[in-house]
């Protein structure tokens, strides 16, 4: 295990960082539904979903109706569609445990990408209007307990991709975009100050592909270009799951 500044570092090999990762969820369960009685849980789709599969596990020991559950970003794409991040979450995990259908946040799939994201906004603005979301008292945005993010090959996080005007956004809590490089083009997701807000952060990153952006995130790169996934800095902590082949080219 290795530390960085405010992070930690972890390489896992076989199925050791999904029990793992399963465990630094079910911890951080107890810890937020004891101490303030929910449990804002925000997911990502791609491999991520795959990467929870032992969650379920803690079927009985974690109390799924304190949870709340969001997307840090979505395809605007009918739930039901294959590429749908609530449909990959249904699917993978939410129908293996009993969390109450109300506290699950999906986008309203019958909107465009900019009224997707203005409504999901709104909805955000409620429940931490209601204190069901907590507010960064630094920053003013919403501080989620935590964001669990994966990473594309580019080094993009939720829908935020390099070299898009959208990484630098820094006033909107949700916003859109209609050109993303990786399809469906049209998505909604949240923005860094957002991102970076929150009480606790895990990046989970597997695989080859990734280990290019990895490197150039966690090692000692001459590559001068900060990928989105190196921009990802929460106000808490921020713990790393990597497999042996993303962290091979450190
Ligand atoms: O398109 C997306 O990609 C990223 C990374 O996905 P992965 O399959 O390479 O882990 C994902 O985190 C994001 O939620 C998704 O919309």
């Amino acid at each position: 295990m290795a530390e960085t500044n405010k992070a930690v570092v972890e390489v896992f090999e076989g199925e050791d960082l999904a029990v793992s990762l399963a465990k630094y969820v079910a911890d951080l369960s107890k810890k937020f539904t004891s101490e303030r009685g929910a449990f804002t849980v925000c997911l990502s789709g791609g491999s991520m979903i795959d990467n929870l599969r032992k969650l379920p596990e803690y079927l009985d020991s974690i109390e799924w109706s304190k949870w709340q559950v969001f997307w840090l970003d979505e395809r605007v794409v009918p739930k039901t569609h294959e590429d749908s991040n609530y449909k990959l979450a249904l699917d993978g995990l939410l129908c293996k445990v009993p969390i109450p259908p109300g506290n699950v946040y999906a986008i309203n799939d019958t909107l465009s990408a900019e009224e997707a994201a203005d409504d999901y906004e709104t909805r955000i603005r409620e429940l931490v209007n209601k204190n069901l979301i907590t507010v960064s008292p630094s920053s003013g945005f919403p501080k989620f307990d935590l964001m669990l993010l994966g990473m594309g090959p580019d080094g993009h996080v939720a829908s935020l991709f390099p070299g898009h005007p959208l990484v630098q956004e820094n006033k909107r809590w949700v916003t859109f975009i209609k050109d993303s490089p990786k399809p469906p083009p049209e998505r909604i997701t949240f923005t860094f100050p957002v991102i970076n807000a929150s009480a606790y952060a895990a990046l989970v990153v597997t695989g080859k592909k990734e280990a290019d952006a990895i490197h150039s995130a966690l090692g000692k790169s001459e590559n001068p270009v900060k990928l989105p996934v190196a921009l990802v800095s929460p106000e808490g902590e921020l713990k790393w799951f990597l497999d042996k082949d993303a962290a091979s080219k450190l």
